[in-house]
């Protein structure tokens, strides 16, 4: 099977972009790990597939695979390069759309500057439905993680994050914590591992390491988790600058039941074809 792709990136965060509309598409997660293999592969840290959905109230269906073969709920900078996608591959001429995901409904819209602002939906605090096991909502709940007991906020934003706040981005302990996170027995669908530097009330550094990609080098679900638990936390005001590696994103959370607006990116780096 040849299948064409679109690499695109969000924030440096990579993804190869899949037209299932138009082509007929079933991967297997061998498949998966073979087309985002950076080596043998296109290389990514996720795969986007672009369906049709069988629901009137949406207009496309996006399913999520990680660089590992497993397909998840939600990825954020994913949903902005998803609707740039749609929109310069003529599938729609509308530039707000409303996408089905694995964790339900979300609405990214294409800005006349090229950027793209998502309504990410409310986030999650209910630790059964994160899922992380625990009896508390608290904003800050301990974690024991190898020999040292960590503070983390957890939280869902249709998957699952574990955000820490850290005196300096560039010493968090990604490399020695962060798969030990992510496969905790307290996160028993795994987690995304977030570190978050705080500058000032508006302004943030973020590194995270992501479930079934290890670090990248932007997460937009994981910058919209890192600002609710900073003002969840009252570390920060409720529209919120997300320095990452790969580019900055501007998070807007007005609390409680509110939706998270997330705003950055969308880029296409080029097209091609892959034998599978
Ligand atoms: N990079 C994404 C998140 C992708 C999914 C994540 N690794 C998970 O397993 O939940 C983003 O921009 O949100």
């Amino acid at each position: 099977m040849t299948l064409k792709f679109t690499k695109m990136h969000g924030a440096g965060n990579d993804f190869v972009v899949l037209d299932g509309v138009r082509q007929q598409i079933a991967l297997s997660p061998e498949q998966v790990r073979y087309i985002a293999d950076r080596h043998f592969g296109i290389g990514c840290d996720q795969i986007l597939l672009v369906e049709r959905t069988p629901r009137e109230d949406a207009d496309f269906r996006y399913r999520i695979f990680n660089a590992d073969g497993g397909e998840v709920e939600q990825c954020g900078n994913g949903a902005r390069c998803f609707v740039r996608f749609v929109h310069d591959h003529k599938l729609t001429s509308k530039r707000e759309i409303v996408v089905e995901t694995k964790s339900g409904l979300i609405s990214p819209r294409l800005e006349d500057d090229g950027r793209v602002t998502v309504n990410m939906g409310a986030p999650i605090f209910e630790p059964a439905l994160i899922p992380f096991v625990s009896d508390s909502q608290d904003a800050i709940q301990p974690l024991q993680v190898g020999n040292e007991t960590v503070q983390i906020t957890a939280v869902s934003m249709g998957n699952p994050h574990a955000v820490q706040v850290v005196d300096d981005i560039e010493t968090a302990p990604l490399s020695t914590q962060g798969h030990l996170i992510e496969t905790h027995p307290r996160f028993p669908k795994r987690v995304n591992a977030g570190y978050m530097q705080i500058v000032d009330r508006e302004h943030i550094k973020l590194r995270v390491f992501e479930r079934g990609a290890g670090e990248t080098l932007s997460c937009g679900t994981g910058a919209c988790a890192a600002v609710v638990a900073g003002i969840r936390r009252r570390l920060l005001d409720n529209s919120v600058h997300v320095a990452t590696r790969g580019g900055t994103l501007s998070i807007t959370w007005a609390g409680e039941h509110s939706p998270v607006l997330m705003t950055g990116p969308a880029i296409t780096v080029f097209e091609g074809e892959i034998n599978l």
